[in-house]
């Protein structure tokens, strides 16, 4: 068995560099960014007001001043400056050389041509040239676009941006007692949930899945699934991994030339994971028991599934107060499910006492995974532990 830490370096050394493709502003929101964008234009591309009122010499406060001219968004004003002038102006328009200060219309007084400043202005009310970004300047790849990155891009005037493809992962779960939800099982049967939940997980992730159809127990069935996820980056089976009679799927990843980079590790739940490259595709082999499935989905699949973006693989590290006294660790690295409650400086964190890798309940209901080394201290109620977030934040 290896270590947690060393399959999942392991793992992600299966991932190769990303493909990218070239996608419109309006197509790449959630994207990866793969390669820099460059600003095309500097921001403001003026000196802009950045209220509505008057542009004037700070200089000439106090003295009653002349409105000559009109400086709107759009309709930049072009006349002459001079001492003891202003110029009526709005938000967002040039503001003409020679004027160094904009006053907020609430702050003054205006008389037919004449206008008074009333109230002392805080600030200058100027928006610099280049205050935002200047030409040249980019936005750096390896970083998932939110809302304000195409805001961004597009004011930079950068219509399209290269992404990372998003990565195909062919999900390959299989069992005799497998049905579909919405089939009614018969005696011995139950729902596949393992090849929902771990696609969900991909498209989390930023990858396209594709749930196969559910393989027989059997080497045929699960040689078939084989050839059809054969052009996929990622192929994820889930179950068949431990030891039963039944179990064949490394069976058939080997018989198909598999190169396997590990399989198992002290990891609870999920030990039997298993890891390796078969023809074109990575593979990840998932444990059956539901929990194990996701456990393993969050903690390799996800991480590789970005990798092989361009990102960073995620899963930082939170820390947390314990709500109760927990026993010492056995020889695998643990993580518990756990349910998180606002703390004083920080959040309180309490496992679940039902630990079991088959109830999706629990997996449901937790916040958070809470983290162990393997051969960990009792730990009391107060002290300082490490967990995963499972509801966003991470
Ligand atoms: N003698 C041993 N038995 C087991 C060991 C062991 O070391 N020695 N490890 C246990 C651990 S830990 C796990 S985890 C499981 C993993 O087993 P497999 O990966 O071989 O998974 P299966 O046997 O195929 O299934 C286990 C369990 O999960 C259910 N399952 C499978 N696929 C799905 C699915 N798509 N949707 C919902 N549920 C699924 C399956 O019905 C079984 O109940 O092995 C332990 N045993
Ligand atoms: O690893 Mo099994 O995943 O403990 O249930």
């Amino acid at each position: 068995m290896i270590t947690v830490e060393d399959a999942l370096s392991r793992v992600l050394a299966l991932a190769e560099s990303a493909d990218g493709e070239v996608l419109s502003l309006e197509q790449a929101a959630g994207r990866a960014l793969l390669a820099p964008a460059t600003a095309q234009l500097t921001q403001p591309p003026f000196d802009a007001a950045a209220m509505d009122g008057y542009a004037l010499r700070a200089q000439d406060i106090g003295q009653s001043l002349r409105v000559i001219g009109e400086s709107a968004a759009g309709h930049p004003w072009t006349g002459q400056p001079a001492p003891g002038t202003a110029i009526r102006i709005f938000t967002g328009a040039p503001v003409p050389a020679g004027y160094d200060q904009v006053v907020m219309q609430e702050m003054t007084r205006r008389d037919g041509e004449m206008l008074t400043v009333t109230e002392p202005p805080r600030g200058s009310h100027i928006r610099p040239r280049g205050g935002d970004f200047a030409l040249g300047d980019s936005l750096a790849p390896g970083r998932l676009l939110t809302a304000a990155d195409i805001g961004l891009l597009a004011a930079m005037n950068i219509p399209e941006v290269t992404v990372a493809r998003r990565p195909s992962v062919a999900i390959l779960a299989g069992g005799d007692e497998l049905v579909r939800p919405g089939q009614t099982p018969k005696e011995g049967q139950i729902i596949s949930s393992n090849d929902l939940a771990i696609a969900a997980l991909a498209t989390e992730a930023g990858a396209l899945p594709t749930i196969l159809p559910i393989a027989r127990d059997s080497l045929e069935s699960l040689r078939d699934r084989f050839r059809q996820a054969a052009t996929a980056d990622l192929i994820v089976t889930i179950g068949g991994a431990s030891v039963g009679d039944h179990d064949l799927i490394a069976r058939v990843a080997e018989e198909l030339g598999m190169e396997r980079a590990f399989y198992k590790l002290a990891m609870r739940p999920g030990k039997p994971l298993m890891a390796g490259r078969i023809g074109r595709s990575a593979m990840l082999g998932l444990p059956g028991n539901p929990v194990s499935a996701i456990t393993c989905g969050i903690l390799f699949m996800q991480p590789l599934i970005r990798r092989m973006q361009g990102l960073p693989v995620g899963n930082r590290l939170h820390r947390a107060r314990l709500a109760i006294d927990i026993p010492a660790e056995g020889d695998r690295q643990h993580y518990l499910r756990a349910r998180l409650e606002p703390g004083g400086d920080l959040p309180a964190i309490a496992p679940f006492e039902d630990q079991d890798s088959a109830k999706l309940s629990l997996m449901s209901q937790a916040d958070a995974l809470l983290f162990r080394p393997a051969h960990d201290a009792p730990r009391g109620a107060g002290e300082i532990v490490d967990y995963l977030p499972l509801r966003g934040g991470n």
